[in-house]
């Protein structure tokens, strides 16, 4: 899907939210054990109970592989259930010497191979612009690089003064020298509101994936304020407070509820600033 085809997608649905499918086996809804495959079950509901709703899904990879063969079976099950028209991002935070990379990045984006072919995937750039590149050349995918994280260690080396400016600051201004706003989006915290400002005088053009609202306490208007574009430019990530709004026979019923709040909520933030 290219950026064309994600904000008409945004604006027919008056939504830029994106559903993380993180699902945990101890609080899978007891009533789905008796599938052969509860956690594949419990994701096609959630994907039915919310997909009018949200642009993107966006499976983190780690909760899959934990789960062995089953696990990596299930990531691939879920993405052949994803409707196409909705976006979705392989939340991998890979990256490695250029081989290396190029075999991850046949693994979530190279169907014939892998079985899968994720619209993104999400990257580390500390090995740099060769460790990147492999994920770029498939020309049309998209790279979701790492810049200011949601978490409390993001200051551990985000926030770090280089003689340029901060080391998050320098990811984006050398990375935007990669790929342009078509193909490469950044990873920034919902908790990091105060930053969207600076972050959007870097990387005007880009889409930013938006993880840490809902069970991380980020807030939406927060992120809106500077983070909008006009093209949207947001797509605001939440999973336990969607997926776990409740773990009982109405999860499904709840985790719409709350994807509901949330799409209300960005109809009047799109609504404002004219875009729809
Ligand atoms: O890349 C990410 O998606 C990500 C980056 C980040 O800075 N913070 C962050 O929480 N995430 C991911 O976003 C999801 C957040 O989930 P909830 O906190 O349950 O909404 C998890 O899959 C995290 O791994």
């Amino acid at each position: 899907m290219n950026k064309k085809q994600l904000f008409e997608q945004i604006k027919t649905k008056k939504s830029f939210l994106c559903v993380g499918l993180d699902p945990v086996m101890e609080n899978i809804p007891k009533h789905l054990l008796k599938y052969d495959n509860p956690v594949l079950e419990f994701n096609k509901q959630i994907i039915d109970a919310t997909k009018d709703l949200c642009v993107a899904y966006k499976p983190n990879t780690a909760f899959y592989e934990s789960m062995g063969l089953k696990g990596w079976e299930t990531l691939i099950r879920t993405w052949e259930y994803i409707d196409k028209d909705i976006f979705t991002i392989a939340d991998a935070k890979r990256g490695d010497i250029g081989n290396t990379s190029a075999m991850y990045a046949d693994a979530f984006f190279n169907l014939e191979k892998s079985g899968m072919s994720f619209d993104s995937i999400t990257v580390a750039p500390y090995m740099g612009k060769d460790s990147v590149g492999p994920f770029l050349n498939y020309t049309d995918k998209w790279v979701i690089l790492l810049a200011l994280t949601s978490n409390a260690g993001h200051s551990d080396f985000q926030l770090h003064h280089t003689p340029e400016g901060k080391l998050y600051e320098e990811v984006i201004r050398i990375s935007s020298q990669w790929a342009n706003s078509e193909q490469l989006m950044y990873v920034v915290g919902a908790t990091r509101g105060a930053e969207f400002e600076n972050i959007r005088r870097l990387a005007p053009d880009n889409f930013l994936l938006v993880p840490g609202v809902g069970a991380q306490g980020g807030s939406l208007a927060d992120v809106c304020q500077y983070g909008l574009n006009s093209e949207c430019g947001l797509l605001v990530n939440s999973a336990r407070g969607i997926i776990y709004a409740s773990n009982g026979e109405d999860f499904a019923e709840r985790a719409r509820e709350e994807a509901l709040k949330l799409q209300q909520e960005m109809a009047q933030i799109l609504e404002s600033a004219g875009l729809v």
